[in-house]
C-alpha cells in the first residue's frame, strides 16, 4: 500500500522502528529530514526512560532536534566510528539511495559511512525499481560554473537549488551551494557516484551506493517492512 494519506504515518513507523534497534552504550548517527526526525524523537523518549546513548548530528536540524528531545550529543569532529546510523532517503532502489533533499548529504555521508550498521528509514513512496531522482551535488561556491559544465558533460541537467523564503540560492550548513542534477534513470549508480566524486569543486553528492545495511519501510497503516541489503 502506498503511503499517500499525507499523515506521515509511514515515516513515523519507519523512524520509530529504527530507533527501537538502538542499545545501551551506542553512539547513534542522527540523520536529517522528516523521517529521521521521528527516530530522534523516539530516541529522546527512550533516553527519558533510561536508555544510555549518545548521538552525533548530521545537520543543524538534527542537532537542534536532538537537544530538544534530550539526546546527549558528541561533536562529529571527535567521532571516529558510529554504532548505528539512522537516516532517511529521497529515493531507494536495491539498497542504493539518493539523499540530500535537505542539503545535508555531505555530513550524512560522513556519519553513515562511519557506522557499523546504517539503517535507512523511509515510507514506501520512496521505493523505486531504479534510481532516477535528481542527485543533489554540494559545490564550493566559486566552483559553481566549472562544476555546472562538468555535470552537463556527465549527461546531467544541473539546476542551482533556490532558497525558499530568501532570495538567491540555498547555502548549506557547510557554506556551500547545491545543484540538483537530473540524470534520467541511473543505470550505473556506482559508476556515476565515482565520476561525480572526481569533479574538482564537488564537496559531496547525494548518491549513497553500497552503504546501507538495512532499510525500514513504513506504510500508511503503521506497518514496517525491514530488509537487509548486504
Ligand atoms: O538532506 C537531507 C536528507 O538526505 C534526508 O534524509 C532526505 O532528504 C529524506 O528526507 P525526508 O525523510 O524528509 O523525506
Amino acid at each position: 500500500m502506498k503511503n499517500t494519506d499525507g499523515t506521515g504515518a509511514g515515516k513515523r513507523a519507519a523512524g520509530e522502528s529504527a530507533a527501537d534497534l538502538v542499545s545501551d552504550g551506542d553512539l547513534v548517527g542522527l540523520g536529517t529530514g522528516s523521517t529521521a526526525a521521528h527516530a530522534i524523537r523516539r530516541l529522546g523518549a527512550r533516553v527519558d526512560a533510561g536508555l544510555d546513548v549518545r548521538g552525533v548530528a548530521t545537520s543543524y536540524q538534527s542537532r537542534d532536534l536532538a537537544r530538544e528531545a534530550g539526546v546527549p550529543l558528541e561533536s562529529l569532529a571527535d567521532v571516529r566510528r558510529v554504532d548505528v546510523a539512522i537516516d532517511g532517503a529521497d529515493q531507494v532502489a536495491d539498497g542504493d539511495l539518493v539523499k540530500g533533499g535537505g542539503a545535508a548529504h555531505a555530513r550524512e555521508k560522513v556519519v553513515d559511512s562511519a557506522a557499523d550498521r546504517f539503517v535507512v528509514v523511509a515510507d514506501d513512496s520512496k521505493l523505486a525499481d531504479a534510481l532516477s531522482h535528481p542527485v543533489p551535488v554540494e559545490v564550493l561556491p566559486d566552483a559553481r560554473a566549472t562544476v555546472r559544465e562538468a555535470l552537463r558533460d556527465a549527461g546531467g541537467e544541473p539546476e542551482l537549488r533556490a532558497a525558499e523564503r530568501k532570495d538567491g540560492p540555498v547555502v548549506t550548513d557547510n557554506g556551500n551551494l547545491v545543484f540538483d542534477c537530473a540524470f534520467g534513470t541511473i543505470e550505473d549508480p556506482g559508476g556515476l557516484a565515482r565520476d561525480l566524486s572526481t569533479v574538482p569543486g564537488v564537496v559531496e553528492h547525494g548518491l549513497f551506493v553500497g552503504l546501507a545495511d538495512e532499510v525500514h519501510v513504513g506504510t500508511a497503516d503503521g506497518g514496517v517492512a525491514t530488509r537487509s541489503v548486504r
